[in-house]
């Protein structure tokens, strides 16, 4: 066994709005970075720690963490749509083990996943299908939430499963780190919104989608110019969140609360929950070191944009 780990913020915006030049040539040099270490590690197989925004996961029934035998990308916001290559078999070893360890998961035999899950292989990739890959859901938009420590330990059992396999494996987290995107929220939902947040009503339709999309692309528009109402990023809790993944010992986020998270640095900043699990697993299968750091507040993304890799010591 061998592992390696791409922890990356996502944002659909990538592809929608104009970043100033520099910025964009530095997000470029990021991914490159990135894309030269999945390169060289030359991995078998993905595990992939993703969010979803009401895309795949919906409150009818909405599970903290689930694990794909079998997936499906929607497409939204442009991206790539279609199955993804899972082994389902061990996939389906991967849910016992966890289950096993105590850990309360979900499964899907046909899990519906969104920007938040594939753009990182996309970046990699340019390919969603490039690998095969094991999906993970963890919910990172719908309240309540699970704390920090159970994430902890799900990336934990996970990082013990890999350490008994043969295959090279690259874990790749997806999502945050502080932000706050105009996502309908259960709260504040009119009824249609709620009725969506459901999932009652099946795919959005065409229109609902433009729509809906739309109306981020607005406020993204709006953030970068200073006059939009969502929630400022964090940079000071972001920086500090990296400094805890670095360091290899994830247990001060255990005090860290779901309605802190929310509070600091925004409704969406859960994401992080990606990078939790991912590391926990990394570190699971000993200690390990960053090898390259990438972090900037981007409004025009909505997000304070990291990047970073990472490699057993
Ligand atoms: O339309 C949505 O559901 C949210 C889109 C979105 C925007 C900025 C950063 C993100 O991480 C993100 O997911
Ligand atoms: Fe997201």
């Amino acid at each position: 066994m061998s592992l390696a780990l791409v922890a990356t913020s996502h944002s659909p915006l990538l592809h929608h709005v104009e970043l100033a030049p520099d910025v964009s040539a530095e997000l470029e040099n990021a991914f490159e970075q990135a894309r030269t270490f999945v390169r060289e590690f030359d991995p078998d197989i993905v595990v992939n720690f993703g969010p979803d925004h009401y895309n795949g996961f919906f409150y009818r029934l909405m599970p903290p963490f689930c694990i794909g035998y079998s997936a499906e990308s929607i497409g939204d916001y442009g991206s790539q749509a279609g199955r993804l290559d899972v082994p389902e078999e061990l996939a389906r070893e991967l849910a016992e083990y966890v289950l096993d360890k105590g850990i309360d998961l979900a499964v899907s035999l046909d899990m519906q996943v969104d920007h938040g899950a594939v753009q990182p292989m996309e970046i990699l990739y340019g390919d969603i299908t490039a690998k095969p890959l094991v999906p993970v859901f963890l919910n990172s938009v719908a309240p309540p939430f699970t704390p920090l420590s159970r994430v902890r330990l799900l990336g934990e059992a996970i990082g013990r499963f890999l350490a008994t396999r043969d295959e090279k494996v690259l874990l790749i987290a997806s999502g945050g780190l502080s932000h706050d995107p105009p996502v309908p929220r259960l709260a504040t939902a009119t009824p249609d919104q709620r009725s969506m947040l459901l999932g009652d009503g099946g795919p959005l339709s065409p229109d609902a989608r433009a729509a809906r999309q739309q109306r981020v692309i607005d406020a993204a528009r709006e953030f970068a110019a200073g006059t939009a109402t969502i929630q400022d990023l964090a940079p000071e809790w972001d920086k500090e969140l990296l400094r805890i993944l670095a360091s290899g010992d994830l247990s001060p986020l255990d005090a860290w609360t779901p309605e802190e998270m929310t509070r600091t640095a925004g409704n969406s900043s859960h994401e992080v929950r990606t990078w939790i699990a991912a590391y926990a697993a990394l570190g699971a299968a000993g200690p390990y070191a960053v090898q390259y750091s990438y972090y900037r507040p981007i409004r025009e993304l909505i997000a304070g944009f990291g990047l970073t890799t990472a490699l057993p010591a």
